[in-house]
Formats: C-alpha cells, sequence, structure tokens
C-alpha cells in the first residue's frame, strides 16, 4: 500500500475550507498565518511559496515577510516581536533554516508559544514532553496522522524506530509515537550497526536527510515505512532517505516522495493555525 500524502492533505483541507467558510458567512475575523523568511535560499524560497498558496487554497489569510540576507539578530527578533503584539496574527512560522550568522534557537524563543503554530517553541516542546496540549510540530504531526490514516493508532506492542533525532522532526515525533504506546528507538549518524536496529521495527520513520539510505535488507518484511527525506539529486529530481524502489515490495505500507510526508507538512501548519485561531476566540470569549 502506498500512502499518499497529498490525497490524505487534500480531505483535511476540505474540512478547514468548509470551516472558513462558515466564518466567512457569519461575518467573523478570518484566521491569518504570518511567515518570516530571510534570504533567498530557492529550497525555502519554494516551501513558503506552497503555504502561501496552500492558505489561498483553503480561505486562509496570510503575509509572507521577506527579510535580507544580511539582517541581525536584533533587528529579525525585533520583527518576530511586532507579529506577536499584532492581534490579527494567529500564527508565526520563521522558515528554516536560516543564514548561518543567526542563532535559530533564539529567534525560536522570540515567538510567542500562543502563537508557535511550527511547535517549536521550548515551551510547546515542553507540553509535548509531558503529554500536556501545545502545538505539535508539523511534520511529526502530519506523519502521525499518516499512520492514523492506515489503522494505526494504538501502537500498543509495536516497535517504532525513528531514523535522526532533529527537534524538528526526530525527536518530536519518537514522544509522539511512545505517547501512541509504541517502544521508540531513536537512530542517527553517530549509532552503530543501524540496520540490525531498523530491521527490527514495525514502524520505520526515515528523517536524516541521506538520500535513498534505507535499503530492503533495512527493513522488516510487512513493516510500515515513513519517508520524511527530501534530497534533490543531480537530476533534478527528489527523492527520499528511502531507496522506494528497492523497499516497496516488501513492505506493508510505505510513503513516496514526492506527495508523502511534504503535504502533509504544509496541511498541519495550517491545522496548527485554525487551532490558534480558536484558542484566541474562545479566550476573547
Ligand atoms: N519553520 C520550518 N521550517 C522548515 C520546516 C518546518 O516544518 N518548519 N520543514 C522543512 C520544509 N518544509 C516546510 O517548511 C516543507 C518541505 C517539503 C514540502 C513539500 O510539500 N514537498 C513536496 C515536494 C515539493 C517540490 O517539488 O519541491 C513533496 O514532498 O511532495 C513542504 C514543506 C524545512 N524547513
Amino acid at each position: 500500500m502506498i500512502i499518499y500524502g497529498n490525497e490524505l492533505a487534500a480531505s483535511f483541507k476540505e474540512k478547514m475550507k468548509a470551516e472558513i467558510e462558515t466564518l466567512k458567512k457569519e461575518n467573523k475575523r478570518l484566521p491569518l498565518l504570518t511567515v518570516i523568511l530571510v534570504g533567498n535560499n530557492p529550497a525555502s524560497q519554494s516551501y513558503v511559496r506552497s503555504k502561501e498558496k496552500a492558505c489561498l487554497s483553503i480561505g486562509m489569510e496570510n503575509k509572507t515577510i521577506v527579510l535580507p540576507e544580511d539582517i541581525s539578530q536584533q533587528e529579525l527578533e525585533n520583527v518576530v516581536q511586532q507579529q506577536n503584539e499584532d492581534d490579527t496574527v494567529d500564527g508565526i512560522l520563521v522558515q528554516l533554516p536560516l543564514p548561518k550568522h543567526l542563532n535559530e534557537q533564539a529567534v525560536i524563543d522570540k515567538i510567542s508559544p500562543l502563537k508557535d503554530v511550527d511547535g517549536l517553541h521550548p515551551v510547546n516542546a515542553g507540553a509535548l514532553l509531558t503529554n500536556r496540549s501545545g502545538f505539535i510540530p508539523c511534520t511529526p504531526k502530519g506523519v502521525m496522522a499518516m499512520l492514523e490514516s492506515i489503522g494505526l493508532d494504538d501502537l500498543s506492542g509495536m516497535n517504532a524506530v525513528v531514523l535522526g533525532r532533529s527537534n524538528l522532526v526526530g525527536k518530536p515525533l519518537a514522544l509522539l509515537l511512545q505517547n501512541k504506546n509504541a517502544t521508540v528507538t531513536i537512530v542517527h549518524s553517530k549509532t552503530k550497526d543501524i540496520k540490525t536496529i531498523t530491521s527490527k521495527a514495525d514502524i520505520l520513520v526515515a528523517a536524516i536527510g541521506q538520500p535513498k539510505m534505507v535499503k530492503s535488507d533495512w527493513v522488516k518484511d510487512g513493516a510500515v515505512v515513513i519517508d520524511v527525506g527530501i534530497n534533490r539529486m543531480e537530476n533534478g529530481k527528489l527523492c527520499g532517505d528511502v531507496d522506494f524502489d528497492d523497499v516497496c515490495d516488501k513492505v506493508k505500507a510505505i510513503s513516496p516522495v514526492p506527495k508523502g510526508v511534504g503535504p502533509m507538512t504544509v496541511c498541519m501548519l495550517l491545522e496548527n493555525t485554525l487551532e490558534s485561531y480558536h484558542n484566541k476566540e474562545r479566550k476573547n470569549g
């Protein structure tokens, strides 16, 4: 079975679109997402465009703030602060990676946790760690929705292996899988004999940023494999961290690249922004 994230995302977006249409009919304020893009990294520019398009497709308001590559830490933090103080803004996302001279975590720390729809602020990361409500990072949230879409909700008795330990994907995903009762192992570039560990996984999520690293002998028969990697090959085509053609006959389910996790990441960003909007409206009575 192939798990197409783009199809799943389309069904989530239909529901959000209907919800926003109702808000419009009732002359209510609409949810607004601000995306901050620093510099001119072509991949980041393209991801920001896809976020703008996604907002537009469901009727969500969006604002993109493009800042120069050589902006100072203080200037960037001031822009974030302005968005924190703007009552019309529900969600703030700083597109990553930032240029090397900027301190990414310090910028994320400046985002109000109530508007941190990327789920990367320490308050939201802590909420996930302690199983409390908060914003969940978009890619891990998308991966969990993909697993749920094939009936994997309670993961009791299952071994899940996460390949990669980033703050953006690996670490939060391991917590989410654990919260669903999976027995979770994180493996990374410094792990010895990765293959022995991955080949025991009932669920294997690859998020290590190495093109086609996962081959069929890394994978258990009948496993579910989710590929988070997005790597551009020399011929310009995209590929994942999993060698799809080598692995697909061996597994129960696998997500492709493209049309897999990527579209779900953007979709979960819309969902988090809508959640932030509702939180704010509830608070304002
Ligand atoms: N602040 C953040 N920065 C980054 C995040 C993030 O979640 N928050 N994730 C990635 C990039 N990303 C979103 O920002 C992203 C990556 C890929 C896709 C996507 O839909 N990919 C398509 C293929 C697109 C193409 O053809 O190039 C797919 O996989 O089908 C969306 C969003 C890093 N930065």
